[in-house]
């Protein structure tokens, strides 16, 4: 079997770029490896997750429990397993991946009062990495970012317009729970936290590489 090395964060925290920026520098090592993204948006199995995020099950992320939203995610990640990277990664390849059930059990757990919390995550592990049966991760490095500054990273990312926000980006009452979740989640599962904010009174975010070189020391042992 290979190797799974999950990216995981609030929306705005910069998964897409530091999942990116690790691949590459391994890459430039020699290291042999296959980037993937989840929602796979490009694939068909994508359809239940994007009827969701555009509100077509209601305009607000608690109009669909977190059993079935979870459902929809993990169909996509079945399909793509068995499409896309099933194959390199039994061979014995390296995996980086941009979200997976990670972001299940921060986002999903978020629509749930905390009591709730280890019985969902257990039903959660048990359906995803045994039931339906993809991998799961030997390492999760989470990007911590404070909810006010990964808010202000999405509106700039939208230029400040709110209709391009999913139903989840838009609630910033459900982001503070996710909030809580990652935090809970990270410490129950010894997931790698990377705190990606300085500053005391202002946080702002810390500089791309100097967070890039912490991630790259905490994986080094297991690659
Ligand atoms: C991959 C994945 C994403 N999500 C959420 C996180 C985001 O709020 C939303 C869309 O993801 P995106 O912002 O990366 O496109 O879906 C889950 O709740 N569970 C999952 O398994």
């Amino acid at each position: 079997m290979g190797k799974l090395i999950i990216f995981e964060g609030l929306d705005g925290s910069g998964k897409g770029t530091q999942t990116a920026l690790t691949a590459q520098k391994l890459k430039a090592h020699g290291v042999d490896l296959r980037q993937i993204t989840f929602p796979n948006y490009e694939s068909d199995s994508s359809a239940l997750v994007k009827m969701y995020l555009s509100g077509q099950f209601g305009d607000k992320p608690d109009d669909v429990n977190a059993y079935a939203a979870s459902s929809f995610y993990a169909v996509d990640r079945f399909a793509s397993y068995k499409t896309d990277w099933g194959d390199f990664y039994r061979a014995g390849g390296l995996i980086l991946s941009d979200r997976y059930t990670t972001s299940n059990a921060v986002h999903q757990c978020a629509k749930l009062p905390p009591m709730h919390w280890d019985g969902f995550l257990n039903w959660l592990f048990d359906f995803e990495y045994k039931k339906i049966g993809i991998p799961a991760p030997d390492a999760v490095v989470y990007l911590a970012v404070d909810p006010e500054v990964s808010q202000k990273l999405m509106d700039q990312r939208y230029h400040g317009d709110e209709s391009k926000k999913d139903i989840q980006e838009k609630d910033r009452e459900y982001i503070a729970r996710s909030r809580a979740a990652a935090e809970y989640c990270a410490k129950m599962f010894g997931w790698y936290r990377i705190e990606c904010t300085e500053g005391q009174d202002v946080k702002t975010i810390r500089s791309v590489e100097d967070i890039n070189a912490e991630i790259l020391a905490k994986i080094q042992p297991i690659l």
